[in-house]
């Protein structure tokens, strides 16, 4: 039984709650971004709610609906899949309101970008792809744009040139809130919502999704709040001219599936088909698989193996994200010691529970989720700029560790699994330390809260155009 324990308490309801979710059929990490779907759902269930409330006319719900009575607040997540973690940033807001509010708010995530807009906005994946796998060309444009005259100009000059379409695409939708997880959602929707004057009708905030050394494109003056993820990025936010009242740092939103009670670490390895009693280390690279994952496999295939006695002292569990390419290759070597390779997993939660450390490039979402589960972390790689901080994050704090040599990452974890147990203890024990397994259900009590505030200054019935 591995006891993975909130650093904090929070009432019992609360987990029960989130297991109820997260352990009986529904599933909250599913991936639900297609629109139309889930937008029919929703409404569906919306007019069901008002038929049951007893408006049986067809029209007089529609209106009902219109007007606002019982009216369900509809939450915009913008988001890009440029890496992994804006995703899964998204998707924790979306559960943790579910879990929160259930039905009273509906939320649809969406990259407005990719769907109403042009090059170069509607292709930002592929960019970013391109240019962090030439982590000079990405330095350069990370660290060239960073300057406010440039990144506002360049922004304003799209904002302009995408208006028509940028505003169609968030008006489809008619928010109550606009939440961004990505840099590069602030300052267009805000140009938009100032032009079509609804600054005091719809809410608007940023939650921010890099734990230490972020772009300064974060940090729109004209949000409600800034959700900052550690006081080092508050830090940043201050600096750049918000407001004290606009930051609020709570951590960094985690899904709620991942596990902050106790889980069964026997049970999960049955359901995984992992061997029982071998220590077992997970390594990643994000959502796109990125980083020296191939070459630590092979390492860690050696150093997990005691050749005098002949026999695995750990085994090795591979997750490739969308990397097709990296997961048919570890799948066509020889292993010597128990081993695994999985593609893109929706449940990371349950691999996480069922090991002991974890090997990653220096991504927030993962490194966040490791925290939570209290997995030590060995650092192998960090795309430069905005994941740069996140090294010092996890090693100051005793969490883990850093080094690029695929050898040193395979000797780390053969010393752990065999004559540095208590370093391995100590590292899982700072790890639960630095988790903010309750980050994302603060972020939304406190949308509510502004949401709530909101209403008291606007009529219910306020029929804002769009
Ligand atoms: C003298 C100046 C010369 C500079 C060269 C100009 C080149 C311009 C080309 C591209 C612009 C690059 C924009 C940089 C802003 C970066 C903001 C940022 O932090 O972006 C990070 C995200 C990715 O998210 C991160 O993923 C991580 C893991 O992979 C991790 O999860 C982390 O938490 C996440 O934050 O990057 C992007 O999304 C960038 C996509 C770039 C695509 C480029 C397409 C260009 C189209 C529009 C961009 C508008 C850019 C505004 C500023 C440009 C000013 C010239
Ligand atoms: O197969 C996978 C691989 C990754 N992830 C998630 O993708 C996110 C990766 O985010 P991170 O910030 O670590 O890196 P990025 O992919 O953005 O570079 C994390 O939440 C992972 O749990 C996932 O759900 N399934």
């Amino acid at each position: 039984m591995m006891q993975v324990a909130s650093p904090r308490t929070r009432s019992d309801s609360l987990t029960e709650k989130v297991f109820r979710r997260v352990y009986s059929n529904f599933n909250i990490s599913t991936v639900e971004d297609d629109y139309i779907v889930h937008s029919r759902r929703s409404s569906d269930y919306e007019k069901e709610r008002l038929r049951k409330k007893g408006f049986e006319d067809k029209e007089e719900v529609m209106e009902m609906e219109q007007m606002g009575a019982e009216r369900i607040k509809t939450v915009l997540i913008l988001m890009s899949d440029t890496g992994g973690g804006h995703r899964a940033s998204a998707e924790a807001i979306r559960d943790a309101f579910k879990i929160e509010f259930g039905d009273d708010y509906r939320i649809i995530i969406k990259d407005v970008w990719k769907e109403y807009t042009g090059w170069p906005l509607n292709d930002m994946e592929r960019q970013y792809k391109f240019m962090v796998k030439h982590v000079g060309l990405w330095s350069v444009a990370f660290h060239g744009t960073s300057p406010k005259w440039i990144h506002k100009s360049y922004l304003s000059a799209l904002a302009a040139y995408y208006a028509k379409e940028i505003e169609t695409g968030l008006m489809e939708y008619k928010p109550d809130i606009i939440i961004s997880v990505h840099p590069l959602m602030q300052h267009i929707p805000l140009w938009v919502m100032k032009r079509q004057e609804l600054q005091k009708k719809v809410i608007f905030v940023t939650v921010i999704t890099d734990l230490n050394t972020c772009h300064r494109t974060w940090f729109h003056h004209g949000v409600s709040r800034c959700y900052c993820p550690s006081k080092e990025v508050a830090k940043r936010a201050l600096v750049d001219g918000l407001d004290d009242s606009q930051i609020r740092v709570f951590g960094l939103p985690v899904r709620p599936s991942f596990p902050r009670t106790i889980i069964n670490k026997d049970e999960l390895r049955r359901e995984l088909e992992i061997d029982l009693p071998l220590p077992a280390v997970l390594l990643m690279g994000g959502g796109e698989g990125m980083g020296p994952v191939q070459k630590t496999a092979k390492a860690l295939g050696d150093s997990l193996y005691n050749s005098k006695e002949r026999k695995p002292i750990g085994q090795l569990i591979v997750i490739c994200g969308r990397n097709k390419v990296l997961a048919s290759t570890l799948a066509s070597h020889e292993w010597k010691i128990p081993f695994k390779v999985r593609g893109f997993e929706t449940q990371m939660e349950k691999w996480m529970g069922a090991c002991d450390c974890i090997i990653t490039k220096a991504g927030p979402g993962t490194i966040a989720e490791a925290l939570i589960c209290g997995l030590p972390i060995i650092l192998n790689d960090y795309i430069p700029g905005q994941e740069k901080g996140n090294v010092p994050y996890v090693v100051d704090n005793g969490a883990g560790v850093f080094t690029r040599s695929p050898k040193e990452t395979a000797r780390i974890v053969a010393d752990w699994f065999s004559s540095n147990k208590d370093e391995l203890k100590s590292m899982s024990e700072n790890a639960l330390k630095l988790a903010q397994p309750e980050a994302v259900f603060d972020i939304v009590k406190d949308i509510h809260h502004l949401s709530e505030q909101q209403q008291q200054r606007i009529p219910v019935f306020s029929d804002f155009s769009y």
